[in-house]
């Protein structure tokens, strides 16, 4: 699904955040991108999702070169990835329900799909019966939830998730990952930056672990292998 081809990204300032970066992650697979902080984790995703361009190198996303798309083509791609990040990123003055249905109205859902999707979505992360409430009135897990619905409700085959439990306590944190592995299961693909230790040495998922800018191990059940 997504092929990094000898990857480097220099920043304008001399950062070199990502160096000749080779990997693949295929359709269906739940990996953990650990590192150091500076390692180059957030640089790997806002590649993917085309916030950054790489300096040199090329990114396939489903066979599709993205590292020479056109600017008008970067909607399409980023309709087939649904963010999560930290700090949850949710409009603060719309209700939970318009918070989801925002992300199908920016691609030209119809008003049917809308009804239709976004009830499933809030059924999927528990929170069916929160739809009319505001952000503020929310815990941290429940925005956190809000953001996943958000995530899926256009049904994409990538979930891509910065840090997401990197604001939340352990139980939450837990729970917001039985979700992205029940997500998973379900076929999406989905990649997770993160420093939470617990979490990934529990879920024996794959571990592509980058230190300054180049790829240190990528193992299959993996382990965080850093002290925090
Ligand atoms: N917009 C930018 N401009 C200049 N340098 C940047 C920019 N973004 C990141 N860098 C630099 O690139 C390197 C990699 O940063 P990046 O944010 O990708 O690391 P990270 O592994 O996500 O770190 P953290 O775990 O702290 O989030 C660092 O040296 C950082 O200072």
């Amino acid at each position: 699904m997504i092929h990094f081809l000898n990857v480097s990204k220099f920043y304008p300032n001399g950062a070199r955040a990502l160096t000749d970066v080779t990997t693949r992650i295929e359709k269906g697979e739940f990996v953990f991108l650990v590192g150091p902080s500076g390692a180059g984790k957030s640089t790997f995703i806002k590649l993917i999702i085309k916030e950054e361009a790489p300096s040199r190198g090329q990114i396939m996303f489903n066979n599709k070169n993205i590292s020479r798309i056109r600017p008008r083509e970067i909607p399409y791609l980023r309709r087939s990835i649904g963010v999560i990040f930290q700090d949850f990123k949710l409009l603060p003055n719309k209700t939970v329900y318009e918070n989801v249905a925002f992300a199908m109205e920016v691609i030209e859902a119809s008003k049917r799909e809308i009804r239709k999707a976004v009830p499933s979505a809030l059924s999927m992360v528990g929170l069916e019966k929160k739809a009319d409430v505001m952000p503020s009135e929310l815990s941290g897990g429940e925005q956190q939830r809000v953001a996943i619905a958000r995530a899926i409700v256009n049904n994409p085959p990538l979930i891509i998730a910065d840090e997401p439990t990197g604001n939340l306590d352990p139980d939450t944190s837990w729970e917001i990952m039985r979700l992205l592995d029940d997500i998973n299961k379900c076929g999406t693909t989905v990649i997770m930056a993160t420093h939470a230790k617990e979490i990934v040495d529990n879920m024996k998922k794959r571990v592509i672990a980058l230190e300054k800018g180049r790829i240190a191990r990528d193992e299959q059940r993996g382990v965080y292998g850093y002290e925090n």
